[in-house]
């Protein structure tokens, strides 16, 4: 299967708002395996795209690449609309791609807010008895957690007193804070309470509402529809699918991560009921 005649590709064409981030034609490869094989995906400011596809299927090799930390071998890489070429992962934080890899993008022995403030904290006074302003940094968290649906959360607790859902929500929230414009979530495991998914689920709506291009690598669909606006489904590295919410329901789309059978059986479905959805 090609990346051209897959359904859905090369997609819809829905007027909207350019989009933040957009991969054009990307190829990596790891030695002879090619993790991700001429895939182009767009990802527009207040809108939650999930990807979806089964472990090796190429999902968090296109997170890296989003997140400035893999360079494609072949394609691009635009940040609104300009080729984006990233040295590091730290380059493209500066350019407001932010990247939240699961529990990593929290340091568990260190306070909720010195994780909040990471080189960024408050400070008091002048030169050279400028200090941390230690106040302002708890309430500045505070403040920012209550915004992703953490209030009531002690700034001083280590961050290993809080649930999954809720480190994610704090790195969640110290993006929004500091100016990102895209936010990628590397998710491989979802959270496995309702109250983790709902914790995290917040803050990605949060980060919506503020016109974040959101990525959300879920190997779970049914949280995927819970949360996304639209689906973009890897197989084998290339594009198997993309959806919007309205195109399939939480049924749908756990079946679709079964196998390419599906997925044809489901295209035809949506272009039986939907004339006028131009997909292949
Ligand atoms: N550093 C690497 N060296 C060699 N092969 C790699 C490397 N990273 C990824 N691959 C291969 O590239 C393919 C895509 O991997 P990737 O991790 O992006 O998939 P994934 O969908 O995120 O999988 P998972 O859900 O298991 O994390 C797989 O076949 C994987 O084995």
């Amino acid at each position: 299967m090609s990346a051209d005649d897959v359904p859905g590709g090369p997609g819809p064409v829905v007027p909207g708002p350019p989009p933040v981030l957009a991969l054009g034609q990307v190829t990596v490869r790891h030695g002879s395996v090619a993790a991700l094989s001429r895939v182009s995906a767009e990802f527009a400011p207040g809108t939650i795209t999930c990807v979806l596809g089964e472990n090796g299927s190429g999902k968090s090799t296109l997170v890296s690449v989003l997140s400035g930390l893999t360079r494609p071998d072949e394609g691009s890489l635009l940040l609104d609309g300009r080729p984006a070429r990233f040295r590091s992962a730290r380059d493209a934080r500066a350019a407001g791609i932010a990247t939240v890899w699961n529990d990593l993008s929290v340091a568990p022995l260190m306070s909720v807010w010195r994780n909040f403030c990471l080189g960024a904290e408050p400070t008091a006074g002048m030169w050279p008895l400028r200090r941390v302003d230690l106040a302002a940094a708890r309430e500045l968290t505070a403040r920012e957690l209550a915004k992703v649906g953490m209030a009531g959360v002690d700034p001083d607790q280590p961050a290993s007193g809080l649930r999954p859902g809720e480190r994610q929500s704090l790195a969640i929230a110290r993006a929004l804070h500091f100016g990102s414009r895209a936010l990628l979530v590397d998710e491989p495991i979802a959270p496995r309470s309702v109250a983790g998914a709902t914790q995290a689920g917040q803050a990605l709506l949060a980060a919506r509402a503020r016109g974040l291009a959101v990525v959300v690598v879920t190997a779970n669909p049914r949280y995927a529809h819970l949360i996304g606006d639209r689906f973009l489904l890897l197989a084998g590295g290339q594009v198997a699918g993309r959806l919007t919410r309205e195109d399939v329901d939480a049924d749908s789309l756990t079946r679709l991560m079964a196998g390419d059978d599906e997925l044809t059986a489901l295209t035809d479905e949506i272009e039986r009921t939907h004339p006028d959805w131009n997909a292949r």
